[in-house]
């Protein structure tokens, strides 16, 4: 899978063939092994050329292989015989450069890159470091600064930054084969020490070791537990301290750490699973490839609150043309002004002009008419939301798209409102819309598979991470967190305080703890969704809300602290207290714990104390609980689409892979028989009595992760 031809008389080219991203499989590398000895042993061949087939230099290890038995030729000796050969040695770069596929082409003596190009050692993306090499030779050719930035973040370069840093020599916009033959040609003969990198120390940085300990500090500050970022750091500290055969030995024994780390597991379980969502299936049977999108030109968006600026923002910004459309006339005016700046920032930011002429503002519903897809965002209110959709029906040009932007209402009512209810779906964006990369596309059972397509196709265009789910309360996201955030607050009854949950969910590696998040976005939203489903309402003979409501335990402990006026960091008062209103930073409350002393003894509560590994079982199992409960009801089409969801859309920290991946690195038995236990204890929580898909996966011997959609098929056969 690697093809050697001679080629422009002397020169000996190499391609990598492994479609799509000529990954370096065992053969890949077998075949580079044997075509780098060909043309080392030929005599015709004075020069070598490595390249890549389809547009696409190399995409790096396999990581398929990682998961079985390594077989096949090594990479770093491989990359060794062509630093040492004696003939000059030539990458022709074009898409991308990746991992291995850059380690390969620091092993050549000379990197020509396409101007399209995009290079980057990502491993640390996948719980790893660059292991063949990358993480020595890098900081010997751009020096330690620029080498730190890129392996600790992974983040991809573009030609022109990789020629600036130094990490290419030459960049073409022509064929870059044609130029690399060239160039090949042109030094033969010339010495090539010089060339080899490994035989580089690193360029002279001043105050290295402050460089590396601020670097340590940010680093560990930002994995929230994730290992590879630090190892990547212990790495490029070898390069810059230690003779190149120590620095490799080091390289190797920190990537022996990761390689079989449950992290690393997580992280490439992550990758796939990205990739697996966009093969959406519907229950009917439509499927991702064999359904259309419809073309889309013109969208519209109708309210322009915060979350329809995001949203037209991010049509905009995606090159759609958008109708922002705002009834009140002050309401219009703030928008535009709001939206411009975002379109401005986000412009400077990205070093583009602003596509303020993308958007034109409107008052009146009617300019929506010619459309192709329309999303409704006005205020999660039903009676609203029905008004505009029998509006947009009879506004709306036949096949136009009619989306709804709402974080848990029922789409198959509001398609009831309309002609076309096959048109209708869901697009459940994450606040702010046009920052957060998460899109849940909700489809209702009389959605069509057209419609779907269409949504997902233009998620995928507008850069969001879309995933395809099913109509029900809460959709995923929302409805596995109400399960989440009523263990935090019963816990908090039974003697809890909101950092000692916070602190145990944050150490998990959640970006913010489940109260200090609902500080963040404001306590008053889910009162009122409690208000709405007749929850957080008095009993009028008390007084008191009762803590058994519809036959369940009910804790009314958020509703209290909003009747006093606490709704968060907006208040400067909520969980935590804040400085003044708006201020970010909470600090404990001797307030809210008294309010909880007090709640206690007024409902014959004794407090308890809680350790943080039953905070984690109780808030996390729960939650997982309901994730099988949503895979049995077929709302998710599989586990790896309800770990995107939580991974892009609520900071489930990726090196632990998203909640159903969790469960399988727990041990699908431990959970089944943690919420047995705790179920037990609290009979009156439904949330924490074991479902039957879960039952069924244990009976069927806790398979991975990868076959429970088979069991799952099994299991619905048979009922
Ligand atoms: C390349 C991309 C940018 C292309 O993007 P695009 O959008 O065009 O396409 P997709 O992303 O949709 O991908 C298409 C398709 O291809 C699959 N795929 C992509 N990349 C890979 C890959 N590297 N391997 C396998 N498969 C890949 C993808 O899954 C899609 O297929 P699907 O069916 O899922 O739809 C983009 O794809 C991309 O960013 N790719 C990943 C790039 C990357 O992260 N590369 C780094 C890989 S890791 C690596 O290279 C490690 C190296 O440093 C080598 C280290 C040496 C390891 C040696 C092992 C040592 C073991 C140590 C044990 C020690 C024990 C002891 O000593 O005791």
């Amino acid at each position: 899978m690697a093809a050697f031809a001679r080629v422009s008389g002397s020169v000996g080219l190499i391609t990598l063939q492994n479609p799509p991203v000529n990954a370096l499989s065992a053969a890949v590398r077998q075949g580079i092994v044997d075509s780098v000895q060909r043309a080392l042993r030929e005599p015709e061949v004075k020069c070598v050329v490595i390249c890549g087939q389809n547009g696409i230099f190399c995409g790096g290890a396999d990581i398929r292989e990682f998961s079985g038995p390594m077989s096949g030729p090594p990479l770093i000796p491989m990359i060794h015989s062509i630093e040492v050969a004696a003939k000059p040695v030539v990458a022709a770069i074009e898409g991308s450069a990746l991992g291995g596929g850059l380690e390969i082409a620091l092993g050549c003596h000379y990197r020509i890159a396409h101007s399209k190009t995009r290079l980057g050692l990502p491993e640390v993306t996948l719980g790893l470091l660059p292991a063949a090499g990358g993480s020595q030779r890098l900081p010997r050719l751009i020096g330690v600064p620029a080498a730190l930035d890129l392996i600790t973040t992974g983040r991809h370069v573009t030609a022109a930054e990789a020629l600036q840093l130094g990490m290419v020599d030459q960049v073409t916009d022509r064929n870059v084969t044609d130029v690399a033959v060239k160039f090949a040609l042109s030094v033969v003969g010339k010495p090539l020490d010089a060339r080899r990198i490994s035989m580089h120390s690193c360029p002279h940085s001043p105050d290295l070791d402050e460089l590396f300990e601020r670097t340590m500090q940010h680093v560990r500050q930002r994995a929230r537990g994730a290992i590879a970022p630090v190892a990547c750091v212990q790495a490029v500290r070898a390069a810059a301290t230690l003779p190149y055969a120590q620095g490799m030995e080091k390289e190797r024994e920190l990537m022996a750490t990761l390689f079989t780390s449950g992290q690393a597991r997580a992280l490439q379980y992550c990758f796939f699973a990205q990739r697996a969502i966009g093969r959406w299936s519907m229950p009917s049977g439509a499927r991702w490839d064999t359904s259309k999108p419809r073309p889309v030109h013109k969208t519209a968006v109708i309210g322009l609150g915060t979350m329809g600026r995001g949203i037209a923002v991010t049509l905009a910004q995606a090159g759609f043309p958008v109708i922002a459309v705002e009834n009140h006339e002050k309401q219009l005016m703030a928008a535009k002004q709001a939206i411009s700046g975002m379109l401005e920032r986000g412009a400077k930011r990205r070093g583009v002009t602003p596509v303020l002429n993308k958007i034109t503002y409107s008052r009146d519903i009617q300019s929506v008419a010619n459309a192709d897809l329309v999303i409704e965002a006005v205020f999660e209110d039903m009676a609203l939301k029905e008004k505009v959709f029998q509006q947009l029906s009879a506004i709306c040009k036949p096949g136009a798209l009619l989306c709804t932007n709402t974080s848990g209402l029922n789409i198959d009512h509001l398609a009831s409102q309309v002609r076309n209810p096959e048109l209708v779906v869901g697009m459940h964006f994450f606040a702010p819309a046009h920052v957060m990369k998460l899109l849940e596309v909700v489809y209702g059972p009389r959605s069509s598979s057209e419609a779907l397509a269409t949504a997902m196709a233009v998620g995928k265009k507008i850069g969001k991470v879309s995933v395809a789910v099913g109509n029900c309360q809460g959709f995923v996201g929302n409805r596995m967190l109400e399960h989440y955030v009523e263990q935090a607050l019963f816990l908090l009854e039974e003697g809890a305080t909101p950092e000692l949950v916070d602190q145990a969910l944050e150490e998990f590696g959640f970006a913010m703890g489940v109260f200090r998040m609902s500080d963040l976005s404001g306590l008053d939203i889910g009162w009122r969704v409690r208000k709405g489903k007749g929850l957080a309402v008095p009993d009028p003979t008390t007084g008191q809300t009762a803590r058994v409501q519809q036959g369940r335990r009910y804790s009314p402990v958020a509703d209290l602290i909003c009747e006093q006026g606490r709704f968060g960091q907006k208040t400067g008062q909520g969980w935590y207290q804040y400085n003044t209103p708006g201020s970010r930073v909470g600090k404990p409350d001797p307030w809210v714990h008294n309010f909880l002393k007090d709640y206690r003894a007024r409902h014959g509560l004794v407090a308890r104390r809680i350790d943080h590994q039953e905070v984690l079982e109780r808030c996390l199992y729960s939650m997982i609980n309901e994730g099988f409960r949503i895979l049995e009801d077929g709302i998710a089409a599989g586990p790896e689409d309800i770990d995107v969801i939580y991974v892009f859309g609520y900071s489930w920290p990726r090196h632990r892979g998203g909640p159903m991946f969790y469960a399988h690195m727990v041990g699908l038995p431990k959970v089944l028989e943690r919420l047995e236990h705790y179920h037990q204890a609290h009979p009156d929580v439904p949330s924490l009595q074991p479902c039957n898909l879960l039952r069924k996966l244990v009976a069927n011997g806790s398979p991975p992760i990868q076959k429970w959609k088979e069991v799952m098929k099994k299991i619905n056969s048979r009922l």
